[in-house]
């Protein structure tokens, strides 16, 4: 859908940014391009729009050179998300999201009503709509840019570092929503970081740059930690890659039976770790009923430890044996437990998968 054809970038004053670059972004999905400060991923992002021209090479969208369209027209037509959402501060959230619209040429209604659909689907209100952007969080306003870049329902949407400028836990609420939107919407998302967890965690397919815009590896997250083309992307994706890869291995392992109770209800002694529930079946934490027995209080409830959904990857199912009081770690379906797995069933299973 979008290809770099051998483009090279040599700036006024003589920075070559990106040499000979070569890159096919698949359509739909997720592409990420990730690599050190400076290696050149804003520029290769900006090729894409017409933001920056190309020294030599050519850009495709579609089979077709950026080149040969009017550049105005052609960033009409492809969402982009920055840093700190880059709002205008005097218009109303409203306003901003109307922008691309506007510009290209609906009337007032329409682009009203296509800015109040895409607020809807980054989860804003028509309350915060009102707005000016400083009225918002920094998380807000970032949604703001991520609905701005969809209000016209662009085919191709770039993003560059649009999480960076937030804490981890609306990062990874931003990550999700991207996700979401990605998929719901069928978009192609091409999106530059310089955090290989992001890449690996948010990319279809993860292009690792080096210095100069060197493409050191394209390939899926999995493939990316299990073989790393070269020691640059060894240690660009990280010395534990190991665990890491465990995120994207499935492994066949059947959660065991685990005896609940809940609240109130009597406790044999020695009946060893419980897990107390409510009427729903959902976890509320461990009691261990080793040296004890008798009605279940909350005050003999551990913590409970991570829980995995049905399915999670190896890294999920370890986790949440190695977080939990009784070193079983309990799989939920729909919020309800199914059963528990230990760390040792689960390395076993992956041993098995080799
Ligand atoms: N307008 C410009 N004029 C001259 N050199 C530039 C210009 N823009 C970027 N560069 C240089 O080109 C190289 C690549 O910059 P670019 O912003 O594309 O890298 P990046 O990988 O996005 O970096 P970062 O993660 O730090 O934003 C850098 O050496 C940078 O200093």
């Amino acid at each position: 859908m979008i290809r770099f054809e051998s483009v090279t970038k040599r700036y006024a004053d003589g920075t070559v940014a990106v040499d000979d670059l070569t890159l096919e972004v698949p359509r739909g999905g997720i592409t990420v391009l990730v690599g050190p400060s400076g290696c050149g991923k804003t520029t290769s992002l900006r090729m894409v729009n017409r933001m920056v021209e190309p020294t030599s090479g050519r850009v495709l969208l579609d089979g077709e050179d950026v080149a040969a369209r009017p550049a105005a027209q052609l960033r009409r037509s492809i969402g982009y998300v920055i840093q700190h959402a880059g709002l205008f501060p005097h218009r109303t959230v409203l306003g901003n999201v109307m922008t691309v619209p506007r510009l290209l040429g609906w009337d007032r209604a329409r682009a009203r009503a296509a800015a109040m659909e895409a607020l809807e689907k980054v989860g804003l209100t028509a309350d915060q709509a009102r707005r000016y952007p400083a009225q918002l969080s920094g998380g807000q306003q970032q949604r703001v840019g991520v609905a701005r870049a969809l209000a016209s329902g662009p085919e191709v949407v770039l993003m560059d570092e649009p999480f960076s400028a937030v804490d981890p836990i609306v990062r990874a609420e931003l990550q999700d929503e991207v996700r979401r939107l990605q998929r719901e919407l069928g978009i192609t998302v091409v999106l530059v970081t310089h955090d290989i967890d992001e890449a690996l965690g948010l990319g279809d397919t993860v292009a690792v740059l080096r210095e100069g815009g060197h493409l050191a590896q394209v390939a899926d997250p999995a493939t990316l930690l299990a073989e790393p083309a070269d020691d640059f992307v060894a240690s660009f994706v990280g010395r534990d890659r190991g665990y890491r890869a465990l995120g994207f291995a499935d492994v066949a392992v059947e959660p065991r039976p685990v005896p609940t109770a809940r609240l109130g209800e009597s406790v044999p002694a020695g009946a060893g770790w419980v897990l107390a529930v409510d009427e729903a079946g959902a976890p509320l934490g461990w009691a261990d009923a080793t040296g004890w027995g008798g009605p279940l209080t909350e005050q003999r409830l551990q913590r409970l430890g991570g829980l995995a959904p049905l399915g999670a990857s190896a890294r999920t199912l370890l986790d949440a044996a190695l977080s939990s009081p009784s070193r079983r770690g309990v799989v939920v379906a729909d919020g309800r437990v199914v059963g528990t797995v230990g760390a040792d069933e689960v390395l076993a299973a992956l041993g098995e998968r080799r």
